[in-house]
C-alpha cells in the first residue's frame, strides 16, 4: 500500500553543506495494518513520514502508494492522490480562530464537497473520535487530547484509506497517549485504514503497531514484527528501546558475585507462556532455587510479552535440565555473563 524505495533524502543548509536526512531508505506497509517508526531525535523519522505525502520530496527514489509512484504525479494528480492520505501533527494544526466545526468543515468545502455532505462528515468523525459535543467550540476551550481529536476527525472526514501520524501523542499527558492510542487502533480496525507513524516512545509502538522500523542516522537498522524485536533485538539502538521498557537492571558487580552460586538467566516469555508459573515449576522439578533480580510483563497489540531476570543456584546438572525445561517448553532463556 504505501512503499518507499530507495529514498535518499539532502538537505542544502549553507553553501558547501549537505545533511542526509534519509539515506537510501526502504520500507513497506501494507494494507490494514498499523507500522511504526521509531528513532531517536534526528533519526530522519519526520523526513520519513513526510516522504509518504510528499510533503518532503525526496532527492532520489520513489514514493509508491497502490502501485503510483508519487514523484512521477502532476500537481493536480498528487493534489488529488492526497485526499487518500490524511495526516495528523504532534501540535494538532488546528485554526485557532476557527469552531471545531469550521476547523473540519472548510478543508472539506476546499475540496468540493457539498454544504450536505460536509454536515453529514462533520457529524459523523465528531462522534467516532467522541467528540460531538464539542461542535461550536474554538480549539483554546479544548485540552490536548481533545485538539489531538479534532484534528484525527479533520483527517478522517477525507475519508483516507491511509493516515500518517508524525508524533501525534508526543505533546500529550501519559493517559491522554493511550486515549490517542486506542482511537488509532479503532480508527484502523473498524474503518480499516492504514497508519503509517513515526514516535520516540517504544510505549506507542508497544501499544498499537504491527510492525516497526528503527531508525539512526537517516538509515533503518532493524525492521520487524513488532513481537520479534521485542524477543531478539539485534542492533545497540533497538536493545536499548526495548531495555526502556525493563529498565531495572543490575549493577555488574553484583551480576559477578552471584555467579559464583550459578547462573543468572534472562527468560523471555511471549504469548500464553507470559501467563504460566514457569520459574515455581523448575523449583519443584528441580534440585534448584531460583531468585527473581527482575522482571516486568508488557502487553503489546495482540500478545503478552514478559522478562525475568533471575538467579538459579544448585548443581550443573540441575540447572542444565531445568534449562532444558524451561527451552521446551517455550521460554527463551539467555545465561547473563557479564554487565547489563
Ligand atoms: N528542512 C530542513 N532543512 C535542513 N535540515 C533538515 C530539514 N529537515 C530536517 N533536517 C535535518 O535532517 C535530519 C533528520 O531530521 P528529522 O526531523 O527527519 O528527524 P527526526 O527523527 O524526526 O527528529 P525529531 O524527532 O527531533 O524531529 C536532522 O539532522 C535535521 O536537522
Amino acid at each position: 500500500m504505501i512503499e518507499l524505495r530507495n529514498i535518499t533524502k539532502e538537505f542544502h543548509t549553507g553553501k558547501n553543506t549537505v545533511i542526509k536526512a534519509l539515506d537510501d531508505v526502504s520500507l513497506t506497509v501494507s494494507k490494514g495494518e498499523i507500522y511504526g517508526v521509531i528513532g531517536y531525535s534526528g533519526a530522519g523519522k519526520s523526513t520519513l513520514v513526510r516522504m509518504a505525502n510528499l510533503l518532503e520530496v525526496p532527492t532520489s527514489g520513489s514514493v509508491i502508494i497502490d502501485g503510483e509512484d508519487l514523484v512521477t504525479l502532476s500537481k493536480e494528480q498528487l493534489r488529488q492522490k492526497r485526499q487518500n492520505i490524511g495526516m495528523i501533527f504532534q501540535g494538532f494544526n488546528l485554526l485557532k480562530t476557527l469552531t471545531v466545526y469550521q476547523n473540519i468543515a472548510i478543508p472539506l468545502k476546499l475540496t468540493g464537497v457539498s454544504e450536505a455532505e460536509i454536515k453529514v462528515r462533520v457529524k459523523k468523525y465528531l462522534d467516532i473520535v467522541g467528540l460531538s459535543d464539542k461542535t461550536d467550540v474554538y480549539p483554546n476551550q479544548l485540552s490536548g487530547g481533545q485538539k489531538q481529536r479534532v484534528a484525527i476527525a479533520r483527517a478522517l472526514s477525507h475519508e483516507p484509506d491511509i493516515l500518517l501520524s508524525d508524533e501525534a501523542t508526543s505533546a500529550l499527558d501519559p493517559d491522554t497517549t493511550d486515549q490517542i492510542l486506542a482511537l488509532l487502533l479503532k480508527i484502523n480496525r473498524e474503518l480499516g485504514i492504514t497508519i503509517l507513524l513515526i514516535t520516540h516512545e517504544m510505549h506507542v509502538i508497544q501499544q498499537i503497531c504491527d510492525r516497526v522500523a528503527v531508525m539512526e542516522n537517516g538509515k533503518i537498522i532493524e525492521q520487524g514484527l513488532v513481537v520479534d524485536l521485542y524477543t531478539d533485538p539485534k542492533h545497540e539502538t533497538t536493545k536499548r528501546f526495548v531495555s526502556s521498557i525493563f529498565p531495572s537492571q543490575t549493577p555488574g558487580a553484583i551480576i559477578e558475585d552471584l555467579r559464583k552460586d550459578g547462573p543468572i538467566l534472562d527468560l523471555t516469555f511471549v504469548g500464553e507462556v507470559a501467563e504460566k508459573p514457569s520459574l515455581s515449576t523448575i523449583s519443584n522439578l528441580f534440585h534448584i532455587e531460583t531468585n527473581i533480580l527482575s522482571g516486568n510483563i508488557v502487553e503489546l497489540k495482540d500478545q503478552t510479552f514478559g522478562k525475568l531476570r533471575a538467579h538459579v543456584k544448585g548443581n550443573t546438572e540441575e540447572t542444565t535440565k531445568a534449562i532444558d525445561y524451561l527451552t521446551t517448553h517455550g521460554v527463551i532463556v539467555r545465561e547473563v555473563r557479564s554487565h547489563g
